[in-house]
């Protein structure tokens, strides 16, 4: 997507061809800086800290990862510690391993003198079929917005409520849950989106919010705790959020709290999507609640908030009492009964075993 005027995606290739250029995604919104990764250790320490982060955008690092090590050393001892260094960083989205086990599995019957330059078409396929994927998401998705559209009055935007970033900034170029809402924008229909603030990383108010306005989008900004409200009141009309990983029955992982939101718009009848690509299937798991892993992070996420004083400096703060323990999961499990509809790149369907595994029938590994 655009930034004041030049296109971007969220990872490349850099100028000296060795290297790999990400956008550091722990400065939003407050400045906007490239990192260069040289090795592998870079890359995942970038995936760990969260200077890249999403399902899709970890995977394609991962994968950007895989060649950097190869450049460094193509035998198979660094091709496998490449490999589990890169899964090891984040447990919860399934596209991270997906991406290591395409690169290694196309890696390692090859002579190592052809590695690194396997590995970097692996990547590069990787992150152009991200794009492709997002927007079939995007048209799929863009149906939706239209139907909806024709419910209202002439004029009246389509509120959509997301949560976290499912956008271009957790993808390659734009995003699962928003590339319908830009396709609708671009198209000139009216649409308005609720941000979920997404606490304690705040990744909509720092990520959404920001790609949403540079794209001209309409929207809001609201505390994690609004939406049921805003639901109850007639102002949403769909939520779409993104996933981290998705089972074979359907159920969904995304960014803590979007269970809640899944919750209050079942009450309400809003319906609610989930935007995802195959990537993130895992037929390896039928029950969500207890088959996938839950990342626990810092509890300093929740018991400090950063942002920019009145002065330009950016400043960490604590907001808990001294002593309180807290606790910091960061991802929670939608079950499929909550969800409306699976927008994939194969078309939006319906979240069961049964419809998944006819669509994805060639994704299933037996
Ligand atoms: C298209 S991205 C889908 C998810 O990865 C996204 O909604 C999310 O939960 C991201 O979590 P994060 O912890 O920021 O990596």
């Amino acid at each position: 997507m655009k930034v004041n005027g030049i296109p971007y995606r969220t990872i490349w290739r850099s100028k000296s061809g060795k290297s790999v250029t990400i956008l550091d995604q722990t400065l939003f919104p407050h400045a906007f800086e490239t990192r260069e990764l040289t090795s592998v250790t870079e890359a995942a320490e970038a995936i760990r800290t969260m200077r890249v982060r999403g399902a899709p955008l970890i995977g394609a690092t991962a994968a950007y990862g895989m060649w950097l090590a190869m450049q460094a050393d193509p035998g198979d001892a660094s091709l496998d510690g490449a490999a589990s260094m890169l899964v090891d960083t984040r447990p919860t989205a399934v596209n991270l391993a997906w991406a290591v086990d395409i690169s290694r599995r196309s890696l390692i019957h090859l002579a190592p003198e052809l590695r690194a330059e396997k590995a970097l078409q692996v990547a590069e396929r990787i992150c152009d079929e991200d794009v492709a994927t997002n927007m079939a998401i995007g048209l799929h998705g863009l149906d939706l917005i239209k139907t909806a559209l024709a419910r209202k009055s002439f004029g009246e935007p389509v509120n959509i409520l997301t949560h976290c970033n499912a956008g271009w900034l957790a993808a390659v170029d734009w995003g699962t849950a928003t590339a319908p809402i830009y396709m609708a924008h671009d198209a000139g229909i009216p649409v308005h989106v609720w941000v979920d603030e997404t606490r304690p990383r705040n990744q909509g108010a720092f990520l959404t919010a920001w790609e949403l306005g540079k794209h001209g989008v309409p929207h809001t900004v609201i505390c994690d705790n609004a939406g049921g409200h805003l639901m109850q009141h007639g102002a949403v009309d769909m939520v779409i959020v993104g996933s981290d990983r998705t089972t074979a029955n359907g159920d969904v992982c995304n960014k803590i709290g979007t269970y809640l939101k899944a919750l209050a718009a079942k009450d309400c009848n809003v319906p609610f999507y989930v935007a995802l690509p195959s990537s993130t299937l895992d037929f390896s798991i039928s029950n969500g609640l207890t088959g996938i892993p839950i990342e626990e992070r810092d509890g300093r996420e929740v018991s400090t908030i950063a942002g920019r004083g009145a002065d330009g400096t950016i400043r960490r703060v604590s907001i808990v009492a001294d002593g309180s323990e807290v606790a910091n999961p960061a991802f929670d499990v939608t079950p499929a009964r909550l969800v409306t509809g699976l927008i994939t790149e194969r078309g939006v369907i319906e979240a069961s075993r049964p419809a998944l595994a006819a669509a994805f029938a060639d994704k299933i590994r037996h």
